[in-house]
């Protein structure tokens, strides 16, 4: 089912929980929407489900309209599965009825419906819990019954809200690969939504990057490391060093930069012209340049990651320091030879 959302707006009271945002989500597309706490995300969702009424726009279900104007299509009528960070689950079942429930109210018969719910248990690692009900569970364990139950109704389109949010960080990442997994099995398309730029990475197709009820940028997620449009997509999306620098030269997608007494060959969108700009230097941008070419530097200080170091260093001349991994230990006040291999200008 594809999903397409154009202009919406919602506010609470005066706050604009969403502000003419639009995204369009294809058929079968894992579709991730990343921003801080409080940005918009689960409002966005409850929108999609037809939980939430929206003040203007438009939302089209494969192309159907679902919100517009005073049209409401209801929840039951849009034929998604949500999976809230709220397991929304029912107490006085049994785990395995929970996951049963959707099915057995489609009609399904009883062999298929036992069958289905012991994969889909087996998959989130709950065979052992099948009778146990809710209240005797953590809180990761009940999220994972929720997710159960959204993967045995193989509903067509599936919104999740920050489902792994509770879950420890092995089991997240056993969880994400299982999420990948049932995406690519079921193909349904997905939106999931999160403040956890990891998952993000891991997960999405395509990332569209919140702010304050709006959309900063939609793009698969390498572009969106290695190509951020603005500021705040590049500060909220990995580590980086935003440095303000000279265009000398702009040729294609390349231009000639200078910061300091520095000189680099970088990329750069198309729309860049001559004159100042911002750099974006990802930590694995800057390495140690041999036999003392490149650029000096000095330690500031070191934070060790379990094989590698992040490691911070002044440059004359600028302002703020500048973030680099290295594979060896170094320490404050060290002098380093450093040389910009790749880095990013931001559009203007
Ligand atoms: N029913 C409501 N009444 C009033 N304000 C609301 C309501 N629901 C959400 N808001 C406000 O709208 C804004 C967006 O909320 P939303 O839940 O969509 O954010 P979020 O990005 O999902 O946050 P989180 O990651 O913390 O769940 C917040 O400022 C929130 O306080």
């Amino acid at each position: 089912m594809s999903i397409t959302v154009t202009s919406v707006s919602k506010s609470f009271g005066s706050h604009p929980a969403l502000n003419n945002v639009s995204l369009g989500i294809d058929d079968g597309m894992f579709f991730v929407v990343l921003g801080p706490s409080g940005c918009g995300k689960s409002t966005l969702l409850r929108a999609i489900a037809g939980l939430e009424p929206i003040d203007a726009g438009e939302i089209l279900l494969d192309d159907v309209p679902v919100a517009h104007g005073t049209l409401h299509v209801s929840p039951e009528d849009r034929r998604v599965g949500v999976v809230f960070q709220s397991y929304a689950l029912w107490p006085h079942m049994s785990v395995a009825r929970n996951v049963a429930f959707p099915l057995e109210t489609a009609g399904k018969r009883r062999p298929e419906v036992n069958e289905r719910v012991a994969e889909c248990l087996e998959t989130v690692s709950l065979s052992q819990f099948a009778e146990r009900r809710p209240a005797a569970l953590s809180g990761g364990q009940r999220q994972r019954v929720a997710l159960a139950r959204c993967l045995a109704q193989g509903a067509e389109t599936v919104l999740m809200d920050e489902p792994l949010a509770n879950l420890d960080p092995h089991l997240r990442s056993t969880m994400e690969e299982e999420l990948a997994a049932f995406h690519k099995a079921s193909g349904a398309t997905t939106l999931f939504i999160t403040h956890d730029q990891r998952e993000a990475m891991a997960l999405a197709d395509q990332v569209a990057v919140m702010w304050e009820g709006e959309i900063l940028q939609v793009a698969k997620p390498d572009v969106l490391y290695q190509r951020p449009n603005s500021r705040r997509v590049a500060g909220f999306i990995g580590q980086s060093s935003l440095v303000p620098v000279t265009v000398d030269k702009v040729q294609g997608g390349s231009a000639r930069v200078s910061f300091a007494d520095v000189f680099a060959d970088v990329d750069c969108p198309m729309t860049v012209k001559t004159g100042p700009a911002t750099l974006v230097l990802r930590p694995e941008h800057l390495v140690l340049a041999p036999g003392g070419s490149g650029f000096q530097a000095t330690v500031l200080r070191t934070v060790y990651r379990g094989g590698s170091w992040d490691v911070f260093v002044k440059v004359k001349g600028l302002q703020e320091p500048l973030r680099m991994t290295l594979d060896r230990r170094a320490d404050p006040g060290e002098p380093l030879h450093v040389s910009v291999l790749r880095g990013w200008v931001l559009p203007n």
